[in-house]
Formats: structure tokens, C-alpha cells, sequence
């Protein structure tokens, strides 16, 4: 109640000539940050220049502290460049008066990521319809990949869903540019890294390729086919295979799980392709030469979906 008699009073107090941009912060949108080490949100406001709330809600990621705001440009320079129908629509920054804190505005979709959708519509969503959402996720990345980028974070919680026939990939927060016939991403900045997601040459080498996202794409496929159920999740599933820590870091016995051949046990009902895609002759191949690309994965998916 507090919160919306506040709402209520900034919008009864608002002059749009000296705030075009009315940050009505209905919520924040974020896992707090979990994958990015806390110093950044993404917020819900209102945009609403003319001040007569004939405005539109957009989601604005913001950083908490400004010592990241090289992230944040570049998050920036890559999505304003980004036009695909299986990406986020970019719609402008804005920042504080004196230039500082700048934010990144983009289109808000309010059914969430897969990570809340898929587990609340279980029921009224088939095989079929999550491998439509497979298919747009490598439509996505082919472009992603075309346009000299390599995602580095692809999983469920960064894929928003438009509606029940249409996905786009929403985050670009750890997204590099491999321009200049670079093929791959040395990772130098230690951020929270999402391991359970990660390539072997990832964890080993910390070498990205596009092929990098090839094996993230396959662990976001598992988490798809499991309707993300929390029970399930990655880091879950790994812990409850390989044990929890007695002392040893994760990231090691992970390496060294991967290194034996261990992969993620498909979900019960997981049908025969999927299965196939997401195994060391496809998506999980250990080298990353070997694995299939996203051009090959669309091919399967439209195959299978005609
Ligand atoms: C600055 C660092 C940083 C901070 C963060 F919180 C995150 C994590 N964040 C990513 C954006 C996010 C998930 C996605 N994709 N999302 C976008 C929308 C939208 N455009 O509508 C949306 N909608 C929604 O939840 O509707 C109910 N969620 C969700 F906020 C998590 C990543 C970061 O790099």
C-alpha cells in the first residue's frame, strides 16, 4: 500500500518537463543480479513524456556502482545494432542528470523468462511448442553469431517470452565481440560465472567460441524440456550426481566430471532427437570443433516441428 501511495504521489507530483523519463519503479525484474555479481538491476518503469501516464512500461537495467559502466556501454553499443524478431527490442539509454549512471531501456515483456513461464504453463504447453521455442533460441543465436558475437551467459532465466509462440534471447549482459576474425573470447574479468552452463573450454581455458554457446544452447535445451523445474535445474542435477563439496572447489570436480564423460541425464519423457542433440556427438561434444552449429540446429528443429 505504501509503495503504491508513493507510486500514486510521484505521479500527482510529476512535471514532465523536467523529468521526460518518469522512473515509476514498479518492481525490479532481476534474480538480484545473482549472475552478474550484484552491481547491476533491471527495473520496471514507466516511460511517459508526456506525462499524462499514456506512457509505456519498459525494462531499464541500471548499475549499482560505476565502476562497471564499461559493461554497460558495451551491453549497450552490441544491442542497439541487434535487429532480429528472436531478440529484445533495444529502445534508447537515459541517464542522470550530469550525464552519469547510464541506463539501458528496452521493451518489456511481461510474461518473464522461460524460468517463470514454463514451470506456471506446464499445462497447457507440449513437446511440440517447447521445441518452437528451441528452434527461435538457435534462430536467435545464428544471428547473434552472425553479427560476430558470442552470448557467454545463453540459458532459460535470459530468454523472455513474448507469448506462447514466440521467444526472444533478453539479456546481453556478458555478451563479447569477436570481430577483427578473432575466433574466440579469452574471459580476463572475474564476474560470478553461470559453470553450470559453461564448456569444458570455458572452465578449463576460459576460451570462449561460438561453439561455447553450442553447449550452453544444449544445457538451456535440458532446462527447456524439464519446464525448468526447479528440482531439476542444472547446478541441481549436478549436485545431486556428483555430490556436494566435500572441500573441493565445484568448478573442479565439474571439470573433472565433464572430463569422465559425465553429462546431464536427459528428463524421463525427453524425446529420441533431443536426446541425440544433447550428447557428445552434438551440443556436448567436448571439443569444440566437434559440435554441431546453430545453422545445423535449425535445420533439426524445422525438420521435426514440419
Ligand atoms: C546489470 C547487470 C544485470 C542485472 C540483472 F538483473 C540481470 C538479470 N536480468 C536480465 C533481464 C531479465 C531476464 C531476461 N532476459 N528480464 C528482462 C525483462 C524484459 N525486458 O522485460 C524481464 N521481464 C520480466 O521479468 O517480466 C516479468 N526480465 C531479468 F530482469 C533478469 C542481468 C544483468 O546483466
Amino acid at each position: 500500500i505504501s509503495k503504491l501511495a508513493d507510486l500514486i504521489s510521484q505521479c500527482m507530483n510529476y512535471d514532465p518537463k523536467k523529468r521526460p523519463f518518469f522512473r515509476a519503479i514498479v518492481r525490479e525484474l532481476d534474480e538480484k543480479g545473482i549472475y552478474h555479481g550484484n552491481f547491476g538491476m533491471v527495473e520496471l518503469c514507466l516511460y511517459d513524456p508526456k506525462g499524462d501516464q499514456t506512457g509505456e512500461l519498459v525494462a531499464v537495467k541500471s548499475l549499482k556502482t560505476e565502476n562497471e559502466s564499461s559493461n554497460l556501454r558495451r551491453e549497450i553499443s552490441t544491442i542497439r545494432n541487434l535487429y532480429h524478431e528472436n531478440i529484445v527490442k533495444y529502445k534508447g539509454i537515459c541517464n542522470d542528470e550530469g550525464g552519469a549512471n547510464i541506463k539501458l531501456i528496452m521493451e518489456y515483456l511481461p510474461a518473464g523468462s522461460l524460468k517463470e513461464y514454463l514451470p506456471r504453463n506446464k499445462s497447457n504447453i507440449d513437446q511440440k511448442r517447447l521445441l518452437l521455442y528451441a528452434l527461435q533460441i538457435c534462430q536467435g543465436m545464428e544471428y547473434l553469431g552472425s553479427q560476430n558475437y558470442i552470448h557467454r551467459d545463453l540459458a532459460a532465466r535470459n530468454i523472455l517470452v513474448e507469448n506462447e509462440s514466440l521467444v526472444k534471447i533478453g539479456d546481453f549482459g556478458l555478451t563479447k565481440s569477436i570481430k577483427d576474425d578473432k575466433e574466440y573470447y579469452k574471459v580476463t574479468e572475474e564476474q560470478d560465472s553461470p559453470v553450470y552452463w559453461y564448456a569444458p573450454e570455458c572452465l578449463i581455458n576460459r576460451k570462449f567460441y561460438k561453439a561455447s554457446d553450442v553447449w550452453s544452447f544444449g544445457v538451456t535445451l535440458y532446462e527447456i524440456m524439464s519446464y525448468c523445474d526447479r528440482e531439476n535445474s542444472p547446478p541441481q542435477v549436478f549436485l545431486k550426481s556428483i555430490g556436494r563439496s566435500h572441500g573441493q572447489m565445484t568448478m573442479t570436480r565439474l571439470v573433472d566430471a565433464l572430463e569422465k564423460g559425465w553429462r546431464m541425464p536427459r528428463p524421463d519423457s525427453c524425446p529420441e532427437m533431443v536426446r541425440y542433440l544433447t550428447s557428445e556427438k552434438q551440443c556436448w561434444s567436448h571439443a569444440p570443433e566437434n559440435r554441431v552449429d546453430f545453422n545445423s540446429l535449425i535445420k533439426e528443429f524445422e525438420f521435426f516441428l514440419t
